[in-house]
C-alpha cells in the first residue's frame, strides 16, 4: 500500500535519508530537481519560455535547481524570487549561488504592470511554498500567488501548490496549477475533493527517499494500489465448490425500481458469489427470474415493496437497500431484518436513508458490516462538515461507533475502518457518475462478504475493482456513454486482471 505521511513524517523521512543513505541535503535536492526536469523535458519542447517563481525555503531551492538544469537543457528560463519574511534555507542559498545572475527579486508588486508579470511565459513553475507552509500566505506571497493564478501559462507545482497545506485545512490564496509533481509520496490533500481545483493532475516522482523508513513508519492513511488488491484476492483451488463461495441474500428493488435489484444481483454474480438469492416484491418476480436466471428469487408478501422476510439462516451475507424505498412497512422490515441477521451486512441507498432517520442506528447495524453512502447520504447520517478533513474525522468516528466499515463514495472513494484506518481509492472516473453504479457496488461487496472476506478487505477489493471495471469500460466506450450495466460487463476483465 502507498502510505500517506504527515508533513512531520515527510520531514523526518528526508532527514533519515540524508543521514542513513547517506547523502548531502543539497545532493538530495539536486536529485529532486533532476526527477522534475526529466519529467518536464519529456513533455515540453525547449522553445517554451519557462518562468520559475521561487520562495526562499527548500521548495524555492528546488525551483532554483530546476532553473539551472533547464537552462542547461537549452530552455529560455526566467526566475523570480519572492522576498518576504521567509528565512533563506541553506540549500536555497547554495542553489542561489549556483544560479547567480539569472534571478529577478520580487519585493513588492505595486503597479498594474507588475500584475502582468508572468504574461510572457508559456510554462510557469510554482516553487514558492512546499510542504513547509505553516500558515496562510500573506503580503507579497499572497500577491504573487494571485498574479501567478492570473497568468495563462501551463502551470506546474513543485511538490505541492503554494498555499495548499498537505494535511490540514488551507485558506486562499492557493496556486492553481495544471500539474503537480510531488516527491516520493502523495500528500493527503491530493485525495480530497476540495483540493482538486488547485492540484490539477498529480504525479509522484521517486527521489529515492529511504524505503526502510517508509516501510517502518506508522500511519493510518493509505492509497490503495493494484498490488495490494492482487494480494488480497484469494486464489481458487481445484477442490472448491459453490458452497466455498457463500450464499448471499440481496434485498432490493420495489415497483418502478427493479433495475436497482437487477444491477446489484448481476454484479454479485460477477463477483464470485457461490449462490445468490434475491428478495423481491411480487411485481419483481418475473423481472428478476428472466433477467438474472442464475439468482434464486424469494418473493415478498407485498406486490410492490419489501415488507417481510423469511428464514435467514442459510445466508452468509446480506446486501440491503438499493431501490427499496422508505415506505413505513419497508422501514419496519428493514430494522427487523438487521436485528435478526447477526452476520455482516452491506447497507446502501434507501437503507442508509432509513438508518439516518432511525433514532437508534448504532444498535441495529451488525458489527463487521459495510455502509456505502455517497456524500449526500453521508451528510444525512452525520450532519454537515466544514471541510474534507473534518469529513474524514466524521467518517472514522462513525466507523468506530458502528464497529463497521464506512465507505464514502466519490472521486477517491474512502474506506474508514473501526480501527481508525483510512484507505483511499485511486480507480474510477467521472463517467461513473450515473444512476445505478452504486447498486453495482452493493452487489460486489455483498458477494465478497459472502465469500468470507472481512468487511475491511471486501471494501478495499470492492471499491478498487468497481472503479477498475469503470476505467476499463470508459477506455472502450468513453465516459459520456458509460452506464452502470457497463461496469458489470467489465467486471470479469477487471477480476481477471486482478487475480493471481
Ligand atoms: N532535503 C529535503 O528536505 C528535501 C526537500 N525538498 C523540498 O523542500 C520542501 C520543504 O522545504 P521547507 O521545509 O524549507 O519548506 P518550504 O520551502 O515550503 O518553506 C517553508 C518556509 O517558509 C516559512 N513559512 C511557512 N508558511 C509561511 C507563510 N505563510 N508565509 C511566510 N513564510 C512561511 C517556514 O517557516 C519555512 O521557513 C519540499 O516541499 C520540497 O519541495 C526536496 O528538495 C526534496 C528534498
Ligand atoms: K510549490
Amino acid at each position: 500500500m502507498t502510505k500517506i505521511l504527515t508533513v512531520k513524517q515527510i520531514k523526518a523521512l528526508d532527514e533519515y535519508t540524508i543521514q542513513h543513505e547517506p547523502i548531502a541535503s543539497i545532493e538530495l535536492m539536486e536529485r529532486a530537481c533532476r526527477a522534475f526536469t526529466t519529467w518536464f523535458t519529456e513533455r515540453f519542447h525547449a522553445l517554451n519560455k519557462v518562468g520559475i517563481v521561487c520562495g526562499t525555503g527548500n521548495n524555492g531551492g528546488d525551483g532554483l535547481g530546476i532553473a539551472r538544469q533547464l537552462k542547461a537543457w537549452g530552455y529560455p528560463v526566467k526566475v523570480w524570487v519572492v522576498r518576504g519574511n521567509m528565512k533563506e534555507s541553506d540549500d536555497f542559498k547554495e542553489n542561489f549561488k549556483r544560479l547567480a545572475g539569472y534571478v529577478v527579486d520580487l519585493v513588492n508588486i505595486s503597479s498594474e504592470a507588475d500584475k502582468g508579470l508572468f504574461v510572457e511565459c508559456d510554462v510557469l513553475i510554482d516553487a514558492i511554498f512546499g510542504s513547509g507552509l505553516s500558515r496562510k500566505p500573506e503580503g507579497i506571497y499572497a500577491q504573487v500567488i494571485q498574479c501567478f493564478n492570473q497568468a495563462t501559462a501551463t502551470k506546474i507545482a513543485v511538490d505541492i501548490p503554494s498555499g495548499l497545506m498537505a494535511d490540514q485545512k488551507s485558506e486562499e490564496p492557493i496556486a492553481r496549477v495544471t500539474y503537480t509533481l510531488t516527491f516520493q509520496l502523495p500528500k493527503l490533500a491530493f485525495l480530497l475533493p476540495q483540493s482538486q481545483q488547485y492540484i490539477g493532475e498529480w504525479t509522484v516522482l521517486d527521489i529515492g527517499l529511504s524505503k526502510k523508513f517508509i516501510k517502518e513508519v506508522d500511519t493510518t492513511n493509505y492509497l490503495l494500489t493494484q498490488k495490494d488488491i492482487k494480494r488480497l484476492i484469494k486464489p481458487r483451488s481445484k477442490f472448491d465448490h459453490k458452497g466455498t463461495f457463500g450464499h448471499a441474500l440481496l434485498i432490493s428493488g420495489s415497483f418502478g425500481k427493479m433495475g436497482a435489484a437487477i444491477l446489484s444481483a448481476k454484479a454479485a454474480l460477477r463477483s464470485g458469489v457461490g449462490l445468490l438469492t434475491t428478495h423481491v416484491p411480487q411485481c419483481g418476480y418475473s423481472i428478476m427470474q428472466s433477467s438474472v436466471p442464475e439468482a434464486m428469487a424469494q418473493v415478498d408478501d407485498d406486490d410492490n415493496r419489501f415488507t417481510a422476510y423469511s428464514n435467514l439462516e442459510s445466508y452468509n451475507a446480506l446486501g440491503i437497500g438499493p431501490g427499496i424505498g422508505t415506505h413505513e412497512t419497508s422501514v419496519k422490515a428493514f430494522i427487523s431484518v438487521l436485528k435478526s441477521f447477526a452476520k455482516p451486512v452491506v447497507i446502501d441507498a434507501d437503507g442508509l436513508n432509513i438508518l439516518s432517520a432511525h433514532s437508534n442506528k448504532y444498535e441495529v447495524v451488525p458489527p463487521g458490516s459495510i455502509l456505502t453512502p455517497h456524500v449526500k447520504e453521508f451528510k444525512r447520517l452525520v450532519g454537515e462538515w466544514s471541510d474534507d478533513f473534518e469529513r474524514l474525522e466524521k467518517q472514522k468516528e462513525l466507523a468506530l461507533q458502528l464497529r463497521s466499515v464506512v465507505l464514502v463514495k466519490g472521486a477517491h472513494s474512502t474506506v474508514a475502518t473501526p480501527e481508525g484506518k483510512l484507505y483511499f481509492n485511486g480507480t474510477g472516473n467521472p463517467g461513473m457518475a450515473t444512476g445505478g453504479t452504486g447498486d453495482v457496488l452493493t452487489g460486489i461487496l455483498t458477494a465478497l462478504l459472502a465469500q468470507g472476506y472481512t468487511a475491511e478487505d471486501a471494501a478495499r477489493i470492492g471499491v478498487y475493482v468497481h472503479g477498475f471495471a469503470g476505467d476499463l469500460a470508459a477506455s472502450d466506450k468513453g465516459m459520456i456513454s458509460l452506464i452502470a450495466s457497463d461496469l458489470i460487463e467489465y467486471l470479469p476483465a477487471a477480476f481477471k486482471l486482478l487475480s493471481r
